[in-house]
């Protein structure tokens, strides 16, 4: 991978990736579409059949598998939980862009969005205590952090650019 962006549920990982691909000309590689494709079950379906814990194990075998591919990378937003998922992360010597919203933001966006097990139940205080839980393990292995809230995905793609200062001509 050339590029791998983390962040919670609604922070515009795959959005931001397929914007940035198009722009550069890579390859762009969402870890849950590879998870979806590989199974042949949709995300809830992986959730219903076996919990979190099924889903994080074939999470991390993915992870493993597509790691050295060339391109962008937009992970799940669980996915540095792991501890081996983020030496996985570091270990591929890319930059790791870690995306951010504030749980009200993540509420507008992911809302009504019935795709995502962990954030269907949740309201904007549960989203909040589990994006708290969770902003140890993406500082880990972030190189920096995008403030997303004000931004339009064009944006969010142009403001890591310009982090990168990437030459790549589009
Ligand atoms: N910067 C942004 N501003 C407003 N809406 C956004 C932004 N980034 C993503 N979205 C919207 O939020 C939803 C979730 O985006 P997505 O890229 O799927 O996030 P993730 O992959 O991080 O969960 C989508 O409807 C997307 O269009
Ligand atoms: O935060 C999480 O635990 C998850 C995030 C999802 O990806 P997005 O962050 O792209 O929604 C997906 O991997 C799964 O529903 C679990
Ligand atoms: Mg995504």
């Amino acid at each position: 991978m050339e590029l791998i962006l983390i962040g919670f549920m609604g922070s515009g990982k795959t959005t931001v990736s397929q914007l940035l691909g198009q722009k550069y000309h890579l390859p762009v590689l969402d870890l849950d579409d590879e998870i979806v494709a590989q199974t042949g079950q949709s995300i809830p379906e992986i959730f219903a059949a076996g919990g979190e814990a099924h889903f994080r194990a074939i999470e991390h075998q993915v992870l493993a598998q597509v790691i050295d591919q060339p391109g962008i990378l937009a992970t799940g937003g669980g996915t540095p939980l792991r501890e081996d998922n983020r030496a996985l992360l570091k270990a591929s010597h890319v930059p790791v862009v870690h995306l951010r919203a504030t749980a009200a933001e993540t509420k507008r966006r992911i809302g009504h969005d019935q795709n995502r097990p962990l954030a269907a139940k949740l309201d904007q205080t549960g989203l909040a205590k589990l994006k708290a839980a969770r902003h140890a393990a993406y500082q880990a292995c972030a190189d920096f952090t995008i403030e997303t809230n004000q931004l339009t995905p064009l944006e969010v793609a142009q403001a890591i650019e310009a982090r990168l200062s990437l030459t790549v001509q589009p």
